[in-house]
């Protein structure tokens, strides 16, 4: 059974504003001589229900640009956008509390924001159906697999409410089989709710399976360096030749770009 879709609360978001836009972003950690530039000058929009992927080298300022877009920090130049929206995040980690059940995980958002325990109770159930967990409310997060947890997680982002959905590596750890699984959830709930997501991955084939676009960051400083639409039907199969081809394309730009810096 799937949980009947929430009504969205459109009044908070401006008609047809991009749900997250950075213009002219730059993040230096540190101060004078150690200063370390981590983002030079990015601009980079995310459209309304739309599902953005971004890719580039280690170290190159992915999670830093996650948490400017989160408002975790403050970037040094230029603005960042998100008008009202509400904004969820996820980890590579799922960052469950362990002795909580995963129902009161699920539940933990709504508490913070002073929902009456019966209505989260209600609720944490319904999204855990929508993430095909029904049932395991009463689990300890030690007594589910990896791709379990994951999907306990994203329950917890959609718990809060979220417009929009950062993902930070977020299928990183888990087997290929559980990976692909996820992705065609992710996708129909993104769909289904009308999300607009950020995802960040190393994955080239993830980011053409799930993207509307890939975005490809510079080497630290890390800048957007190319935009890539993926206009593939979906759903989309990692293994399908399609993507293939156009995830070679993207692999040759971001060696061309490793191999610039030597790292
Ligand atoms: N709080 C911090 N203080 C100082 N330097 C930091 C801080 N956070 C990140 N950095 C540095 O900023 C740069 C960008 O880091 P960030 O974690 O954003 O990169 P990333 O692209 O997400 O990396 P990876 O792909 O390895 O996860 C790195 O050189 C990192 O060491």
């Amino acid at each position: 059974m799937t949980a009947p879709l929430r009504e969205r609360t459109d009044s908070r978001i401006q008609g047809g504003e991009p749900a997250v836009r950075l213009d002219g972003v730059s993040k230096i950690y540190g101060q004078g001589k150690n200063g370390l530039l981590a983002l030079d000058n990015v601009s980079l929009s995310v459209g309304q229900g739309e599902f953005v992927c971004m890719l580039g080298a280690s170290g190159c300022g992915k999670s830093t640009l996650l948490s400017l877009v989160a408002g975790l920090d403050s970037p040094t130049a230029g603005r960042i956008g998100t008008e009202g929206r509400r904004i969820a995040m996820m980890f590579q980690e799922p960052a469950l509390f362990p002795w909580l059940t995963v129902s009161a995980n699920v539940e933990m958002a709504m508490r913070v924001q002073g929902v009456a325990k019966r209505e989260r109770q209600t609720r944490a159930a319904e999204f855990l159906e929508i993430v095909h967990l029904g049932g395991f409310g009463d689990k300890r997060p030690h007594e589910l697999s990896g791709g379990m947890r994951q999907r306990v997680s994203l329950a917890r982002a959609l718990a809060q409410d979220a417009d929009v959905l950062l993902m930070d590596e977020p299928f990183g750890a888990l087997d290929a089989m559980t990976r692909d699984l996820l992705h065609d959830e992710l996708e129909r709930i993104w769909r289904e709710r009308g999300l607009s997501v950020l995802f960040v991955t190393h994955n080239v084939r993830e980011a053409v399976r799930l993207g509307d676009r890939v975005v490809l960051l510079s080497s630290r400083p890390g800048r957007v360096v190319e935009d890539f639409p993926v206009t593939l039907d979906r759903p989309r199969h990692t293994d399908s030749a399609e993507v293939a081809k156009i995830a070679g394309a993207i692999t040759g730009r971001l060696r061309e770009e490793v191999m610039r810096h030597g790292s």
